[in-house]
C-alpha cells in the first residue's frame, strides 16, 4: 500500500534541492522544538492578538524607529552608506524558516517594520521537512517500542496481545502536525504585522532585495535565513523511492524490510528508531571508526549498547559508500563500499532501500551574493560572532546579516532562531553576542540523548591549552525514583566541570526525557551560574529533574 502523503508544498520546484558536491560540516544535532519557534505563540494558542494590541505595536514601532541606536553595529554598518534615506522596511528577512520566523516576530515586537521573503512555503525545513514531522514519527515509534517490549510490559504488570500500526495513519499524523504548525506560524506573523512577500529573494545590494521576477524592495537592514538542503555525496543516485533523503523518508511512503542508513549522526539515528519500531532491519554505513560521531564518547558507547546492539541494527564503520544505485527491474539497491582510509574496495551491500543521512548543505544558490562581493565557504555564508556577513576582502558588509543553517555555525532550529533574535537585539540598540556553547542539542531516540557545551575530550584539550583542571561527575538514572517508577532506569548524566571555580564546561545526558532535562544545565551555562549555587537549588520529588540535582550535588567543587 503506497501512501500519498503530501506536505502541501505549494511550489516545490521553486527552490532547487539538489546536493552540493561537498562534505557538509554538520555539527551535532538537535533539540526539542520550542513551540514559540513554530508559531504557537500566545495568539495562536487562542489568546488573540486584538487590533488594538497590533496598533500599539505599530505605534511603538515608530517610536522605537526614531530612537534606534546603531552604536553596536560599528561605523561601517551605520549611516555612512550611500543607500536611499527612506526604505520600504526597517528589516527584510530572506527565508521564512524557523530562523527567519523567529527574527521576524522579535523584530515586530521591537517595533521594526518587517517583511519576510519566502520562495516556497512558510516554515522551512524544521516545520515541513525536519523537526516537526520527524518528531511526530518518533512519537509513534516510542509508543510502538513500549508496546512491543514484553519485558517492560511484564515489569509494569501489563499485557498487550499484539501491537500493529497503520502506515498511512502514521504518515497522516506527521503531515497533519506540519500543516497545523505551518498555519499557526503564518497566522502569528500576519497577526503581528509581518509582511509575507512570496517569491524567490535575490540580494541586489546590502539594502535592496528582488522578490520573484521584478519586485524590488528596500530595507535599512537585511537578514539572510535561507537554510539548508540534504547533502548527497557524489556517486549516489537519489530516486526518491528506494534511495531517499530525509525529505522523502518523512512522508513514510513505505516501510522497507531492510534499509541501509548512510550516516549515523542525529538524523540517521532518529530514523533508525522509527524504522526499527515499524519493523525494518537497519544497516548503518558510517565513514568514521565509530557510530554517533559528535557525541561525548562515553555517552556514545552507552547509547550504542542500548540503541543499536539489542535492536535489529547492524553497521559498517570506517567505510565510504562510493556508489549507490536505486532498485530497478527486480534488482535490489546496491551500495558499493570502500575502506575510508586505504580507499580499497570492500563489499557491495544489497538492500531494499537506502536513506542518505550524510548531513545538510547550506542553501545559498541564486541569492545574488556576487552583487555584494561575498564568497561562500563550502557553501556557507561567512559571518562574524554577531552574524554580520563578511565579504571576500574580510570586511563586514554593511546592514547585512546571515542566520541559521546558511551560516553553518550550529545547524539547529533553536540556534537559527536565537541568532535571529540576537541580530534584532543589535538592530534595536542592545549589543548582543550569542554564546553558542550554551545552546543545547538533542537526539530524540528512545531513550533520548542531549548535550550542552564541551565533550570530555574537548574540555581536556581546552584545559591543557589554558592550564586548568577538569573534573567529571556522573549520575545513573537507576538512582532516580521517577525513572524507576517508569521502569526506565537505563541512563546516565555526565557533568564536565572546573573543580577550582565550579564552572560547567559540558553536560551530557542519555536517558528518559534527556532532551527536556538538559535545559537546567544550558540555562546555567548561559547565565554563568556556578555548581556551588546549583547545589542549593530545590527540585520536586519524585521527578527526573532530580537526576541533574544529584549530578550537581556529586560534583566536588573546592570552595
Ligand atoms: C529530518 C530533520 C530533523 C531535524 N530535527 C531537528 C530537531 O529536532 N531540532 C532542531 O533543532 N533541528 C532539527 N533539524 C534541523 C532544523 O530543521 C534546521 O536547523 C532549521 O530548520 C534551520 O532553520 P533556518 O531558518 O536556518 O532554515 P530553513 O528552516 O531551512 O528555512 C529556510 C527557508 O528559506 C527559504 N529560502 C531559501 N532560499 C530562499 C530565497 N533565495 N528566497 C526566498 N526564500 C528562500 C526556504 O524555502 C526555507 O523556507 C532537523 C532537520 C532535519 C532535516
Amino acid at each position: 500500500m503506497q501512501a500519498s502523503l503530501s506536505l502541501s508544498v505549494s511550489n516545490p520546484a521553486a527552490i532547487p534541492r539538489s546536493g552540493h558536491g561537498f562534505e557538509s560540516s554538520l555539527p551535532f544535532p538537535s533539540k526539542p522544538v520550542n513551540l514559540r519557534f513554530c508559531g504557537l505563540r500566545r495568539e495562536a494558542l487562542g489568546f488573540s492578538s486584538t487590533s488594538s494590541s497590533i496598533s500599539a505595536y505599530r505605534s511603538n514601532r515608530n517610536a522605537a524607529r526614531s530612537k534606534k541606536v546603531w552604536a553596536s553595529l560599528g561605523s561601517d554598518n551605520g549611516s555612512s552608506s550611500s543607500a536611499p534615506k527612506s526604505f520600504d522596511y526597517d528589516l527584510i528577512i530572506i527565508g521564512a524558516g524557523v530562523g527567519g520566523h523567529g527574527a521576524a516576530l522579535h523584530a515586530v515586537e521591537k517595533g521594526l517594520k518587517t517583511a519576510i521573503v519566502e520562495g516556497d512555503v512558510v516554515g522551512g525545513t524544521c516545520v515541513n521537512r525536519g523537526c516537526v514531522p520527524s518528531k511526530a514519527l518518533l512519537a509513534v515509534s516510542g509508543r510502538m517500542r513500549e508496546l512491543q517490549n514484553e519485558h517492560h510490559l511484564k515489569a509494569l504488570g501489563l499485557q498487550v496481545s499484539a501491537a500493529s500500526y497503520d502506515r498511512q495513519g502514521v504518515a497522516d499524523h506527521a503531515n497533519n502536525l506540519a500543516t497545523k504548525i505551518r498555519s499557526n506560524l503564518t497566522n502569528s506573523m500576519k497577526a503581528l504585522g509581518v509582511d509575507i512577500l512570496t517569491g524567490f529573494g535575490t540580494v541586489l545590494g546590502p539594502q535592496k532585495v528582488k522578490v520573484g521576477k521584478d519586485t524590488v524592495v528596500t530595507a535599512k537592514d537585511i537578514i539572510i535565513a535561507t537554510g539548508s538542503v540534504p547533502f548527497v555525496p557524489k556517486g549516489i543516485e537519489v530516486d526518491g523511492k528506494t534511495v531517499i533523503t530525509s525529505d522523502h523518508a518523512l512522508k513514510l511512503e513505505s516501510v522497507p524490510d531492510w534499509i541501509a542508513i548512510v550516516g549515523s549522526g542525529y538524523i540517521g539515528l532518529e530514523f533508525s528508531d522509527v524504522y526499527t519500531a515499524l519493523g525494518s532491519e537497519v544497516t548503518f554505513v558510517e565513514a568514521l571508526d565509530q557510530l554517533m560521531p559528535g557525541f561525548d564518547p562515553e555517552i556514545g558507547k552507552l547509547a550504542q549498547r542500548v540503541l543499536i546492539n539489542p535492536r535489529k541494527i547492524d553497521y559498517h564503520t570506517g567505510v565510504f559508500a562510493t556508489k549507490i544505485t536505486p532498485a530497478k527491474d527486480g534488482k535490489p539497491v546496491t551500495i558499493e563500499l570502500i575502506d575510508a582510509k586505504t580507499k580499497e574496495p570492500k563489499e557491495t551491500l544489497e538492500v531494499d532501500a537506502a536513506l542518505i543521512a550524510t548531513g545538510r548543505a547550506p542553501f545559498t544558490n541564486g541569492l545574488g551574493l556576487e552583487n555584494i562581493n561575498v564568497a561562500t565557504q563550502r557553501g556557507f555564508i561567512p559571518v562574524d560572532d554577531r552574524m554580520r556577513v563578511i565579504d571576500s576582502n574580510g570586511d563586514r558588509v554593511p546592514h547585512l546579516f546571515c542566520i541559521g543553517d546558511a551560516n553553518g555555525k550550529m545547524m539547529l532550529a533553536h540556534a537559527a532562531s536565537a541568532q535571529g533574535i540576537s541580530v534584532v537585539e543589535q538592530l534595536t540598540g542592545r549589543d548582543h553576542v550569542l554564546n553558542h556553547l550554551s545552546i543545547p542539542a538533542a537526539c530524540f531516540t528512545h531513550p533520548e540523548i542531549s548535550m550542552v557545551g564541551l565533550t570530555e575530550p574537548q574540555a581536556r584539550e581546552k584545559a591543557e591549552l589554558e592550564g586548568f583542571e577538569v573534573a567529571v561527575a556522573k549520575t545513573s538514572f537507576k538512582a532516580n525514583t521517577k525513572a524507576l517508577a517508569e521502569n526506565e532506569g537505563e541512563g546516565l548524566a555526565k557533568l564536565i566541570y572546573r573543580p577550582d571555580n565550579g564552572e560547567i564546561l559540558g553536560v551530557h545526558i542519555f536517558g528518559l526525557h534527556a532532551a527536556d532535562l538538559i535545559h537546567e544545565a544550558s540555562n546555567a551555562i548561559a547565565l554563568g551560574t556556578r555548581i556551588q549555587d546549583l547545589k542549593l537549588a530545590v527540585h520536586a520529588h519524585p521527578t527526573l529533574s532530580e537526576v541533574l540535582d544529584e549530578l550537581f550535588k556529586s560534583a566536588k567543587v573546592s570552595f
